[in-house]
């Protein structure tokens, strides 16, 4: 199958085609930029010269949607919404890495996200790609709202003992760290070597736009309103997010019960290892694959359950999870183009 990718010289784009590269069914057949248009993708990103032999080009819907069946949007928020609904129109799949359609709420995206939120009939038919939850929906979808980096890993180390109702859900402390990568490629003061090397910040406390996307999926789950106190945490790595999670058990139980729990609620999920015997993950032992890794400890004196949960953002947190979620919707098995191991050391 012919696919697009818009947001050409990004990260999110060039890691799409580290994958797709050497996926079994997918072809990248379009590398659409509009910073960049006429330039080879290989003159952007060097490391690909003679694997990937594409010139990038300027966005034109008609075209597209006469040669390719599927697009990736890895573009900034407040893109994907001004032309996602003409390729839909078009009969064209639409997957996109950006925030545009995770929101229900006009009221929250416009909060969040300081713009309007896409057409209504747009966000009805938007499926959210968390793919071990909502994997059916993800089957029948057109429109495919990839999750964000921290709502994948929180959610993911959370939904087991939500869904079993083992928790207090008014309880959720999330205290998240993410690589520098998780900004794009853009140039950005806040993440100059200078400034971040040897350092450890903490930014967007109670205004991140991934509050309200991890609350409208675990309300959702749970059938009740759900608040969490969630702080993100930017650290001196390329790569990777470590989300600890804090939650009251209503009833202590060990933490190998915890791990059983967690490996049956997953035995069906290639991508999420629940780590046994008290083992911890670190984000390098995921580095540059598709796998969400998560450890559990269970506090008996102070009654909480620790989860710690991580993932490459880059990877299981945008365009390996996207290249997940258009194997399920293609039909096709949901590890293919995907398998490798991390990058270790
Ligand atoms: N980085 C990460 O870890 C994650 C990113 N995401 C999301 O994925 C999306 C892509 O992220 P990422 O690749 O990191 O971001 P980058 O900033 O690296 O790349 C985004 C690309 O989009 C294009 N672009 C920028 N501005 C515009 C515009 N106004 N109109 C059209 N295209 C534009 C540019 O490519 P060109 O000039 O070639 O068109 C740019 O390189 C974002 O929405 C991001 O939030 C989601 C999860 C994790
Ligand atoms: C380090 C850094 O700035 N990280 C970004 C990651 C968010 C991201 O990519 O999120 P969306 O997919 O929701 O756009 C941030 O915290 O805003």
């Amino acid at each position: 199958m012919d696919v697009a990718i818009i947001g050409g010289t990004g990260y999110g784009a060039v890691e799409l085609l580290r994958f797709l590269q050497q996926h079994p069914y997918a072809n990248v057949k379009k590398i659409i930029s509009h910073s960049n248009s006429g330039t080879d993708f290989s003159d952007v990103y060097q490391h690909t010269v003679e694997v990937v032999e594409l010139q990038m080009e300027e966005i034109d819907i008609d075209q597209l949607a006469q040669e390719v069946e599927l697009v990736f949007f890895a573009t900034p928020s407040n893109v994907s919404k001004h032309t996602i609904p003409a390729l839909i129109d078009k009969g064209i799949k639409c997957i996109d890495l950006s925030g545009d359609f995770r929101l229900q709420s006009p009221e929250v995206y416009q909060q969040y996200y300081g713009e309007e939120i896409a057409p209504q009939p747009y966000i009805e038919k938007a499926v959210y790609g968390l793919c071990e939850t909502y994997r059916e929906n993800i089957q029948q979808a057109d429109l495919l709202a990839n999750p964000g980096c921290y709502p994948t890993a929180t959610t993911l180390g959370i939904l087991p003992v939500l869904e079993r109702d083992l928790i207090d859900p008014q309880t959720i402390l999330i205290d998240a760290k993410t690589g520098v990568s998780g900004a794009g490629r853009g140039l950005s003061l806040n993440v100059h070597f200078s400034e971040m090397n040897e350092n450890f910040k903490a930014y967007k406390i109670g205004q991140h736009k991934h509050i309200p996307e991890i609350e409208q999926t675990l309300s959702s789950v749970a059938n009740e309103t759900i608040q969490v106190t969630f702080t993100p945490h930017i650290v001196p790595m390329t790569r990777g997010i470590m989300s600890t999670i804090y939650v009251d058990l209503k009833e202590h139980q060990s933490t190998e019960a915890f791990i059983d729990l967690y490996e049956r609620f997953y035995q069906q999920d290639p991508f999420v290892r629940v780590r046994k015997n008290g083992v911890i993950p670190s984000t390098k032992e995921v580095w540059g694959s598709n796998y969400c890794d998560i450890g559990l400890y269970a506090d008996e004196r102070t009654g909480k359950l620790i989860i710690v949960s991580v993932i490459d953002n880059l990877v299981k947190g945008a365009s390996g999870q996207a290249i997940q979620n258009m194997n399920i919707m293609q039909g096709w098995e949901e590890t293919a183009g995907l398998h490798t191991l991390p990058i270790y050391p």
